[in-house]
């Protein structure tokens, strides 16, 4: 299905974020691992998030859901005896899982998204999960991949943080479990390094114990812990509310956003920052932001490694902002859902916007003015690229058409009506 964003000079209201998916994925995993029951309030409801709940379901937990919470009965250290699981597309739920599949005899994961996930990266984890004993085959570093388990003991492992933080937090749901105390060193950079700090705040919630360095590239991890079972609440997603600030940000606006912690670890709440610094009204208390645009942004530099899922959205953004704009360190952009640098940019050129792309780079030369639109749009299955290019359309001279814009649903299903809320004109087209 496609999406038709009209221009649209005003955008008001009040909207609760959704909840947030790492989160969600994080605490449905650590609920699995325990073997008591865990309760999770206020879960995220997303193709990714429910990737998660079918897959521990398929392992083995118990789930029971209503409105508004999932209670879990996990299945500790032992896992059902599953030969396939589907992930959809979501990376980090396939990364997590490949770690925890290790646990289990044989467990295959299939290639449901060739175009987007089955195009991603997995060797750092592959070559990880083999110094422990694991035997995985794959399709040169990528799906399908099958993990042969049961060996896995613990020791020493090495992985690198080049490509995806990702391999570094599935290691650490998994090392508590293993026979052995384990050592993981990190190699090289580590990109999205504020994730992990998710990763650490939800496994010291299930009762894990990890000894991490303060530069977060050494871990020590004893082997034999238990998962505890615990209640666990979602707080608000900024990542997804990224694509709502900007949209304000562009447009003549009072939108206010509730639900988004000041000092969440969430490293995507950068948005505030990156559209103070922009110079846009806003104010952020209590766990409620409000921005106030007046269509006027100025140029910004930003290290986008800080605000890995947010980049896109503030680049939608200075596409509008006087002067030029560079989002820098961000290279890791490219092994996501699609090259989020040149796929991206290419979308946004279309648009009319005035794109410059390096290696690991994106520079944005403003258009106050705004850009022509009346193209269509490519979403290259990239739920971010349809959230920032209709971000860009909004401000627009002529409609942009969004194809394949269900995508979305990846991890925001209800983006389009929270900004039919506001007053945007978007329509769904067959
Ligand atoms: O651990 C996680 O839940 C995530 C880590 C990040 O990926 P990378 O570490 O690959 O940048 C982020 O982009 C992704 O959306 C979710
Ligand atoms: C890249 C993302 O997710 P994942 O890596 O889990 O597919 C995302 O949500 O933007």
């Amino acid at each position: 299905m496609d999406v038709l964003v009209t221009p649209t000079p005003k955008l008001q209201g009040e909207l609760q974020a959704l909840s947030s998916k790492n989160y969600t994925t994080r605490y449905l995993l650590v609920a699995a691992l325990a073997e008591g029951t865990s309760t999770i309030y206020y879960p995220a409801h997303s193709e990714d998030s429910d990737a998660m709940r079918r897959c521990i379901r398929d392992l083995g937990a118990v789930i029971e859901e209503d409105d508004e919470k999932i209670t879990i009965t996990g299945f500790g250290r032992n896992p059902k005896d599953v030969k396939e699981l589907d992930v959809g597309n979501a990376g980090a739920v396939l990364r997590f899982l490949m770690a925890i599949a290790a646990l289990a005899p044989d467990v295959t994961f299939i290639n449901r998204y060739p175009e987007s996930l089955g195009k991603r990266p997995h060797d750092d984890l592959i070559d990880a999960l083999g110094q422990i004993g694991v035997d995985v085959t794959h399709n040169d570093g990528k799906l399908p991949i099958t993990i042969r388990g049961g060996a896995a003991k613990g020791g020493k492992i090495q992985v690198s943080g080049n490509v995806s933080s990702q391999f570094l937090s599935a290691l650490l749901f998994l090392t508590p479990l293993l026979e052995d105390d384990s050592e993981i060193e990190v190699l090289h950079d580590l990109k999205s390094k504020v994730v992990v700090g998710q990763t650490l705040e939800v496994l010291t919630q299930a009762g894990i114990v990890i000894e991490a360095s303060d530069d977060l590239m050494h871990y020590k991890v004893a082997g034999r812990q238990k998962y505890e079972a615990k209640k666990y609440v979602v707080q608000g997603d900024y990542p997804g509310s990224a694509a709502v600030l900007a949209a304000a940000a562009v447009t003549q606006s009072d939108v206010t956003l509730h639900r988004l912690e000041e000092n969440s670890k969430q490293g995507e709440r950068a948005i505030i920052d990156v559209l103070r610094m922009m110079e846009v009204p806003l104010t952020h208390e209590i766990g409620i932001v409000r921005v106030q645009g007046n269509g006027k942004l100025k140029a910004v530099e930003f290290d986008g490694d800080k605000a890995t899922d947010a980049v896109l959205a503030m680049v939608a953004a200075a596409v509008f902002a006087e002067g030029t704009s560079r989002f820098y360190d961000v290279e890791n952009l490219r092994y996501k859902e699609c090259d989020r640098i040149t796929d991206y940019l290419n979308e946004l050129r279309k648009a009319g916007a005035n794109v410059e792309e390096r290696q690991s780079e994106i520079i944005v030369h403003g258009r106050p003015e705004g850009v022509e639109g009346g193209v269509e749009i490519n979403a290259h299955y990239d739920h971010r690229v349809i959230m920032a290019l209709t971000v860009v359309g909004l401000r627009a001279k002529q409609p942009l058409r969004i194809r394949d814009a269900h995508h979305v649903a990846k991890s925001y299903p209800i983006f389009f009506d929270h900004l039919k809320a506001l007053g945007a004109n978007v329509e769904w087209i067959e």
